[in-house]
């Protein structure tokens, strides 16, 4: 079996990928249909957003029956059909398992506000403090983590909108329960999990207010987590060979994230961190406007990706998800320079240590949505922060400027396969406005002759290819440069300069200065070294290589005499 370091994984947000039935949401069927693109791309596995029945608040993190399929996303034979499809093209399903809440619909709340004393130690229930609740931590999508109870003085907790009530991990049942659900669609043939927020299930013995912050701190990597982790793992995936799984790990830190992915502790294979994607909030607040920090993203890559080597972690690589604006026109530019900045990003994540995940439409450069109302929107979080600025005194355009920047809706707009009304995604009204953009799509990236969609497969079968990319070691050079982010992986006598210039200026990167810095001589390099490139040729002279806006290439060399 193919070592996990060289698989790529792409993300399918299914009710925006694509719509088999004209209901205008993406559904099971749909990503049936486009299985051949996501084999010609060369993605390993597919990842699919939650599918379960819900009653869509949170788009399926809402989850209210863990064994069955959303009617809305088709039944438990489209995906059943899905899987075996899947895998006759060598592709590995992969869900997404919401374990730190169920929806407020789940028949555990249900019995548990039915005051079913077996449920209720399902969740997290608390007495207030008089009028006020228990703790003063605040929910991640805005106001108190608590929710009082009808007709009485307590209240749940919920980290996230109101209707997705937080989970007593403490219970052993309930551990039970949730192994279980995992061993279900084990047996269905999927070949990974990914875990929701998972390193929020172990919440502390006592709840305290938190003077310092929002409670983030009392909950995040809690007291058990790594023994809840290795019980669920002795459960279920870990009884299995070479099940992929990855935990999202919210503001969590590298040496819990070591943990959770060093394969000696059987917790996960890898982990997902947000770090390097909070660098445009300004004071840590995402609903501000701020430029990305450039010199903070280069630091934070630097600190995971050598602390995670160090101690033998694994995580994944990305920009873009389901809850992220894109990143072209995050990081890039998506008008004049969309196919240079939008290979570049790939290049800069892609050579690194760890697996690669891919967003659905990032292959071809997907932008922001530019949405021009508080109407278009239709994610919870938005919707909710839209009021709570609004409340704040901030005034409307303001706010919509804010949202084009952070909304997570930025990243759900239905996938423009091609430049048709319905763009391919639906013969109906798309149940979120595509994004408000021309001349984007899957089908005219791949018709052209240097389309973004290419370089994505380049990277991929490059990993397959090199183990140094999949498995070399990473240091990053020239650390003070404003503009590049440069890295050197090694692998043997074996190895790799990366440079990515993330501006539209033009800068000069000095090969000598990399000699001095690493002992690797890379001037000799001609155009024969170059593994890939954004721009196709190299404009070197002497030591120095001119740098075009955001230019990207990999210098590859072999060297018996290589210090690495
Ligand atoms: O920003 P962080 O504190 O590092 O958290 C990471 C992400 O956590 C949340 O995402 C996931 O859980 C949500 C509730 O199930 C769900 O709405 C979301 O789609 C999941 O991916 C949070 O919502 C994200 O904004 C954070 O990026």
């Amino acid at each position: 079996m193919e070592s996990l370091k060289k698989k790529v994984i792409y993300q399918i947000y299914v009710k925006s990928f694509m719509d088999s039935n004209g209901d205008g949401k993406g559904d099971i069927a749909g990503i049936t249909m486009k299985l051949d693109y996501l084999k010609r791309l060369g993605a390993d596995c597919l990842w699919l957003t939650p599918v379960f029945v819900s009653p869509m608040n949170d788009n399926g993190y809402d989850v209210a029956d863990y064994y069955r399929i959303d009617p809305s996303f088709g039944t438990m034979e489209d995906l059943e059909l899905l899987i075996a499809e899947a895998k006759m093209r060598g592709l590995g399903i992969m869900l997404d398992m919401v374990f730190n809440h169920t929806s407020t619909e789940h028949e555990w709340f249900r019995k548990a506000m039915a005051g079913d004393p077996k449920y209720k130690d399902y969740y997290i229930f608390r007495k207030g403090r008089g009028a006020l609740p228990p703790t003063n931590w605040v929910s991640k999508f805005g106001g108190s983590a608590w929710e009082p109870v009808d007709g009485s003085d307590e209240y749940y907790l919920h980290l996230f909108d109101r209707t997705q009530a937080d989970l007593n991990w403490e219970n052993k049942d309930l551990r039970k329960e949730l192994f279980d659900v995992v061993n279900f669609w084990i047996k269905k043939g999927v070949v990974g999990f990914r875990f929701d927020v998972v390193n929020l299930i172990s919440k502390p013995e006592t709840f305290e207010d938190d003077h310092l912050g929002d409670g983030r701190r009392f909950y995040t990597d809690g007291p058990r987590i790594h023994e809840y982790l290795k019980e669920l793992a002795g459960n279920t995936f870990g009884r299995h060979q070479g099940m992929i799984t990855v935990g999202e790990m919210s503001s969590t830190s590298i040496g819990s994230c070591v943990r959770y992915s060093n394969p000696l502790e059987e917790e996960l294979s890898m982990v997902f961190n947000f770090h390097h994607l909070k660098v445009d909030y300004e004071a840590g607040d995402k609903w501000t406007l701020k430029e990305f920090d450039f010199m903070e993203l280069k630091r934070i890559f630097n600190d995971w990706q050598t602390g995670m080597e160090n101690e033998d972690g694994w995580m994944a690589l990305f920009y873009n998800n389901h809850d992220q604006p894109r990143s072209v026109s995050r990081f890039g530019s998506d008008t004049r320079y969309h196919k240079e900045s939008a290979k570049m990003l790939a290049t800069s994540i892609h050579l690194m240590r760890g697996t690669p995940y891919i967003y659905q439409g990032e292959e071809f450069g997907m932008p922001n949505a530019y949405f021009e109302d508080i109407s278009e929107y239709r994610d919870v979080e938005s919707i909710n922060y839209h009021d709570i600025l609004k409340s704040n005194g901030m005034p409307e355009a303001e706010i919509l400027e804010v949202l084009r920047a952070k909304s997570r809706d930025n990243g759900r707009t239905p996938v423009l396969w091609d430049d048709s009304d319905g763009h391919g995604f639906t013969s109906e009204v798309p149940w979120l406005p595509f994004a408000k953009v021309s001349g984007i799509s899957a089908e005219s990236d791949i018709a052209s002759t240097d389309s973004i969609f290419s370089h994505y497969r380049k990277l991929i079968a490059l990993r397959k290819e090199y183990d140094v990319i999949s498995d070399g070691t990473f240091r990053m050079t020239d650390m003070e440069n404003s503009h590049l982010i440069s890295y050197i992986r090694c692998k043997g006598n074996v190895s790799l300069l990366v440079v990515n210039n993330f501006y539209e200026d033009e800068t000069a990167l000095d090969l000598s200065k990399v000699l001095d810095e690493t002992d690797l001589d890379f001037r000799k390099c001609t155009q024969e070294s170059v593994l890939i490139s954004n721009y196709g040729d190299l404009t070197k002279s002497d030591d120095m290589i001119i740098i075009r806006p955001y230019e990207s290439f990999a210098l590859y060399v072999e060297d018996k005499h290589s210090a690495c």
